[in-house]
């Protein structure tokens, strides 16, 4: 959408009531994109502290609006296309899928090898498997930033359409590689505290969104949803620490990108 002063914005209409939940037989690839949704995962993506959702704000007219990232010509991006991207066909298997030891083969494989490029994709794991949103084959990136660099978590339009379960094959990168960045988390620790619950954070958070005053962005089931997917983040963790203690392997599940800051305690208690 272009406004009189040139400015734009990436618009997606309201298709479906908010309470409307995706029927399980749908194939995930037909399901309808949500305006909420885009608007409900910025809010989140903020409150995990990631901050790469380019801001979304609700309009009385039902939709959402994205800010308009800069122009191609000005800022070109690159899109990566996800190693544990869905197969699109019913009948074949993605390679993530078959082999238990998948995560060792992309550990070597560039841009994971090195850097922040794998835990930045298993935070982005993170916020999809939290909406459930299974409609992240692909992921940009600023290209001048080259493989140093974060990722840009566009569109969730498929985000938030069944509450009364969950998917936990979109956790699959942080079951099978076991490692997540110290500072996502704490944050989710934070998140699991009654007095900082998830829900609540966002709650609140939404209630800020113009579109609230016609109703809640979210329903309060997708909320709960929310508290009960990041308990089941912080349990594979757990898991995660606790077979390489018994394996008496080397424990790197954490990886610190807080320069070893010791003012919390990294115990891993859900
Ligand atoms: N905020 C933004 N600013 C600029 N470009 C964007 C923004 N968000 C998304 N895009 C670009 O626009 C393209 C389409 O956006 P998006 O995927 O959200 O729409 P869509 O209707 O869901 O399309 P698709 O069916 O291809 O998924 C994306 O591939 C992305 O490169
Ligand atoms: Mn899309």
């Amino acid at each position: 959408m272009t406004f009189p002063n040139y400015g734009q914005a990436l618009f997606k209409p309201k298709k479906q009531e908010r309470d409307v939940e995706t029927d399980f037989n749908l194939f995930y690839f037909s399901d309808f994109e949500r305006h909420n949704a885009e608007i409900a995962a910025f809010h989140l993506d903020r409150i995990l502290g990631f901050q790469r959702i380019p801001p979304v704000v609700g309009r009385l007219i039902n939709a959402s609006l994205a800010a308009m990232l800069p122009d191609l010509s000005l800022a070109p991006r690159r899109s990566w296309r996800s190693p544990w991207r869905r197969s699109y066909s019913r009948s074949k298997l993605a390679q993530w899928e078959k082999d238990p030891n998948f995560c060792a083969t992309v550990k070597k494989t560039p841009p994971y090898n090195k850097g922040t490029r794998l835990v930045d994709l298993i935070d982005m794991t993170i916020l999809d498997f939290l909406m459930s949103n299974m409609d992240r084959h692909h992921y940009e990136t600023f290209e001048k930033f080259g493989n140093d660099t974060y990722l840009l978590h566009l569109d969730n339009g498929r985000a938030f359409g069944r509450h009364s379960q969950d998917e936990p094959s979109i956790l699959a990168p942080l079951q099978q590689c076991c490692r997540i960045r110290r500072s996502t988390f704490l944050r989710l620790r934070l998140l699991a505290l009654p007095q900082f619950r998830l829900s609540d954070v966002m709650r609140e958070s939404l209630s800020k969104d113009p579109l609230t005053s016609v109703a809640p962005l979210l329903a309060q089931p997708h909320l709960s949803a929310l508290d009960r997917r990041l308990h089941t983040v912080l349990q594979t963790v757990h898991h995660c620490q606790e077979s390489r203690r018994l394996a008496q392997q080397r424990n790197d599940v954490i990886y610190d990108d807080m320069g070893g800051y010791t003012g919390f305690d990294t115990t891993t208690r859900p």
